[in-house]
Order: C-alpha cells, then sequence, then structure tokens
C-alpha cells in the first residue's frame, strides 16, 4: 500500500524543509507544490496577466507546459531555477493562486504526480484537495514572527538584501490571502495534527512525524 503524507500550513513553517527530509529518510518521493505557484504566479506577472482575468490566464496556461522529473520542475521545457525562490514571487504565487483556473490547471498536475506512489507533498491544500485520502495528514504553523525570522535568516545567507519587517509584512499579507480566498483556502484538514514549530527544531519536527507515519504507514524506516 502506498504511503500519502500531506504537509500543508502556512508561509515559513518549515514545510519544505521538513518533507524533504522526511521524504529522503522515508526513501520515498517529494513534491514542493509552492514552486508550481511560484513558476505559474512569476511567469503569469512576467506576462502582465491581470490576476482577476479567467480570460486572459486561460489563454496563457492553454500555451504552458509544466513539467516535473527527479525534482526538478520545467516550464515549457526551460529548467527552473532560484528565480522563484524570492519573497516576490511568493507574493506573486499567493495573487494567481486564488484564481480558480490556475488552481484547477495545478491541482490536476499535483494528482497526476501524486498518484500511484508513496510521496510526501507539501502546500496549502494538500490534505484538503490535492491528496484528501493521505492517511498522514500534518497542519504545520509557527507564529509569524518566528516564521518571518526564519525566511530572513535564509535569504541572508544566499545574500539578498531583505527587511524583517517586509517579510513579516509580507508573511502576514500571503497569510491573509492563502486563507480568506474563495477556492481552496489554507485550512487545517479535519484529520490532520497540528504541528508547532514556532520552539522546535527541524530534527524534533521530523521525529514527531516519523512516528505518526510509521504507525499509520506501517513503514519500517
Ligand atoms: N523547526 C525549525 N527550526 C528552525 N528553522 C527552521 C525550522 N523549520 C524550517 N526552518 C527554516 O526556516 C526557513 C523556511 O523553511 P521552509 O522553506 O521549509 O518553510 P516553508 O513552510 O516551506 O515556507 P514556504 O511555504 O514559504 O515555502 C528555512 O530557512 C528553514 O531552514
Ligand atoms: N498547494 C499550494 C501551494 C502554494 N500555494 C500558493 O503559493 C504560495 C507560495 O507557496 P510556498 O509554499 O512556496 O511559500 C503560497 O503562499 C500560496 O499562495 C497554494 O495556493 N497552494
Amino acid at each position: 500500500m502506498h504511503c500519502k503524507i500531506a504537509i500543508d500550513g502556512p508561509a515559513g513553517s518549515g514545510k519544505t524543509t521538513v518533507a524533504r527530509e522526511l521524504a529522503k529518510r522515508l526513501g520515498i518521493e517529494y513534491l514542493d507544490t509552492g514552486a508550481m505557484y511560484r513558476i505559474v504566479g512569476l511567469y503569469l506577472h512576467n506576462c502582465g496577466v491581470n490576476p482577476d482575468s479567467t480570460e486572459e490566464i486561460e489563454k496563457i496556461l492553454n500555451e504552458v507546459s509544466i513539467e516535473y522529473k527527479d525534482g526538478e520542475y520545467y516550464l515549457n521545457g526551460k529548467k527552473i531555477g532560484d528565480e522563484i525562490r524570492t519573497a516576490q514571487a511568493g507574493v506573486y504565487a499567493s495573487q494567481y493562486g486564488a484564481s480558480p483556473v490556475v488552481r484547477k490547471f495545478l491541482t490536476k498536475l499535483q494528482k497526476e504526480i501524486c498518484a500511484n506512489r508513496s510521496i510526501v507533498a507539501e502546500g496549502r491544500d494538500i490534505g484538503t484537495v490535492v491528496m484528501p485520502d493521505a492517511q498522514v495528514k500534518i497542519f504545520l504553523v509557527a507564529s509569524p514572527e518566528v516564521r518571518a525570522k526564519r525566511r530572513y535568516e535564509e535569504l541572508k545567507m544566499k545574500g539578498l538584501e531583505v527587511s524583517y519587517d517586509e517579510l513579516l509584512r509580507q508573511i502576514i499579507e500571503r497569510d491573509k490571502l492563502d486563507s480568506s480566498r474563495e477556492i481552496a483556502p489554507l485550512v487545517k484538514a479535519e484529520d490532520a495534527i497540528e504541528i508547532d514549530s514556532s520552539n522546535l527544531s527541524v530534527e524534533e519536527v521530523v521525529e514527531k512525524i516519523l512516528e505518526i507515519v510509521k504507525e499509520r504507514c506501517k513503514l519500517t524506516r
């Protein structure tokens, strides 16, 4: 039986870090759905598409192909790099991620990637929309201040000029956009287990989830 693990939560709560480590230790696939929204959000923004125009978005997405191969993403055959990892790309992802057309396009692709395999998928609507049948659903949270500080440290390490206050404002803005949108809002799935990582190390979060996985997926690793 395949083991399906869904990790949802707000920006900067540690989903990507934890999901990657879990997938590595369990020897299963990993999917960062946020990267897909960042790719589409940045592309639509660069095409000058109005986030509220279904028609304009549909027209562009009809000509777009997104592939996911060996942990890498390709847009129209071109490999995606760190250009999607900026704070601004996260804002575009949120803006266009509220479009029903964008969500339909990406959810279909995400379901195809997650089908017929054990996988750890992370995002905002994995446990509610993409993999509602996941055996393990984690809702990973942390205080906005802790998340902003983590993001600040991360971007500084990458040599980017960033302001903590601006990052905190963007995180609060993204939280609001993600949890208040009509379609597939960021909400804790009824059967999800909430973990607050504000005062936990990455290792402590991973260990907590591994215990749940071993119980529910009967995996030995
Ligand atoms: N428990 C933790 N303790 C300390 N730092 C952490 C913890 N979890 C994650 N981090 C760090 O916080 C930063 C953000 O983590 P990560 O990118 O995994 O969050 P995320 O939830 O995937 O964010 P987003 O939704 O914006 O992609 C990274 O630099 C990561 O190393
Ligand atoms: N399943 C998802 C994943 C992401 N989003 C939107 O993309 C933004 C960026 O996601 P990160 O995890 O890379 O920060 C996020 O703020 C959401 O607006 C989504 O809607 N659904």
